[in-house]
């Protein structure tokens, strides 16, 4: 085991992994390095050594001090980014504790660094595991989620994850007295809506009519409401619960899975990709650099702006330019020696609403022996083929956003990020 473990609990550190059950402290021990196999040792929470000097614990959650911050989902694509970000851009971090149903092996990087981080495998569907985590806690960032549009997980899991997970999150923090709560939304909260009606460069302001039937836009909705409708709860120790919901468009950057099946998907095709949506349909995109950037600000302003950012929600932006969301790929595709076929649409419309349709119905009818999820479906279809692009400036003017990577900046990493994936697949 390349790091030490240790349990903490309420304050106390023990020198080996053996916590109480379901009492104080949950969460899943699980660290065996990079390429180890994750343990499933239920009630146990690991992380690296406070330095000598170091701060433990304190009962009122560093609001004495330095904040202590729970990454809710720390360990998906966006959570890997913000914590990173909170790593390198909050100095007045002294704890991050990471809490995911999955532990990544990158977080063997993290232990080397002034802030201790504590790893804590756990399942935000499990009340009591997240309210061990959050306790004695200053903010909490929310990005677990079940980010499913191709039928994968059933509608009910969805909405437990999403749903259920965000009260449990929401519960958490009045029960332990944790103050700030910082929503990872979406913009599917919003739309595209079931009639496809577009959203062209539109702000938080802007009316539309925001009606959906899958599963997914639906949980966050809900979800994105309990966050809203939570703000000014008051919190064990009488404080009100400041909340906020950040809405980020179709999210791209290092660690972008279907970036990647693209990639993919082109180099199995020849290095061709074939154009299936029109160019002049605009999807809005931001870079996972500057998504993260705003959750790290959103978190510490919260507190000094309560009044002005408290039950607000925000889209992400930054300065990526509008295109399709095939043209928008090819941004970093391209330069990876992928080319798009066709300047318009090779099959008509009617054709792949029809092969969308196909493929729903396979997945429905192959459910009891297989899992056929492929990318085309009628409503990732829907998605793709209506305009939703956004142009906003709330979040600079409520507490002074400004992109922190350039498009140029955000192009090159991605792109580097894709050559990466490439080589590593060869
Ligand atoms: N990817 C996008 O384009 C995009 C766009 C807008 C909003 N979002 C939102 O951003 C958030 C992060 O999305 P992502 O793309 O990084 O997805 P992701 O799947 O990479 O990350 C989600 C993380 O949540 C964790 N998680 C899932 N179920 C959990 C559970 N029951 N308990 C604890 N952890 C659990 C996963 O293990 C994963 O690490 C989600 O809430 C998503 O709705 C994503
Ligand atoms: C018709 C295909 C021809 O090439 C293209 C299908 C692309 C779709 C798989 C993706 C198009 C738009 C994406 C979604 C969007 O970027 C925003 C999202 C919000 C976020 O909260 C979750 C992910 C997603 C729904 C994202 C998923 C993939 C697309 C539908």
């Amino acid at each position: 085991m390349p790091v030490e473990e240790r349990v903490a609990t309420r304050g106390r550190l023990w020198q080996e992994c053996g916590g109480p059950r379901g009492g104080g402290w949950a969460g899943l021990c699980s660290w065996n390095g990079p390429g180890g196999r994750r343990s499933r040792r239920k009630g146990r929470v690991c992380f690296w050594p406070a330095r000598p000097g170091r701060r433990e614990d304190s009962p009122s959650g560093g609001q004495s001090g330095r904040p202590v911050t729970v990454a809710a989902g720390g360990c998906g694509f966006l959570g890997e980014h913000v914590v990173r970000m909170l790593l390198q851009r909050e100095p007045r971090l002294c704890e991050l504790r990471i809490f995911d149903l999955h532990l990544g092996p990158w977080l063997d990087e993290l232990k080397t660094g002034p802030v201790r981080v504590t790893a804590i495998q756990g399942d935000v569907t499990q009340a009591h595991e997240v309210a061990a985590a959050v306790a004695g806690t200053h903010v909490v960032i929310h990005t677990a989620g079940l980010v499913d549009v191709f039928g994968k997980a059933s509608p009910e899991t969805i909405h437990e994850v999403n749903v259920q997970g965000t009260q449990n999150v929401i519960e958490a923090c009045v029960q332990t007295g944790t103050q700030f709560l910082v929503y990872t939304s979406s913009m599917e909260v919003v739309g595209p809506n079931v009639k496809g009606h577009p959203f062209y460069r539109g702000n938080e302001d802007t009316p539309y009519e925001a009606v959906h039937r899958h599963p997914y836009p639906c949980s966050k909705a809900l979800a994105e409401r309990l966050v809203l409708e939570a703000n000014g709860r008051k919190v064990r120790g009488g404080l009100p619960l400041v909340t906020c919901a950040l809405r980020p468009t179709g999210i791209y950057g290092e660690g972008h899975q279907i970036m990647r099946d693209f990639y993919h998907q082109g180099l199995r095709l020849g290095g061709r990709l074939f154009r299936a949506i029109p160019a002049s349909v605009e999807h809005g995109r931001v870079y996972v650099g500057n998504v993260a950037w705003m959750h790290v600000l959103v978190a510490r302003e919260l507190e000094q702006r309560a009044a002005l950012m408290g039950g607000q929600v925000y889209f992400c932006y930054d300065k990526s330019p509008y295109k399709s969301y095939e043209d928008f790929n090819m941004e970093f595709l391209r330069p990876c020696g992928l080319r798009l076929v066709g300047t318009r649409p090779l099959l008509p419309y009617w054709l792949l609403v029809f092969l969308a349709a196909l493929n729903a119905l396979l997945q429905w009818l192959l459910r009891p022996l297989l899992l056929y999820a492929p990318l085309l479906n009628p409503y990732t279809l829907a998605v793709a083929n209506t305009t939703f692009t956004v142009s906003t400036n709330k979040a600079q003017r409520h507490f002074g956003y400004e992109p922190l990577f350039s498009w140029e900046d955000s192009r090159t990493r991605t792109i580097r990020w894709v050559q990466g994936v490439e080589s590593s697949s060869q």
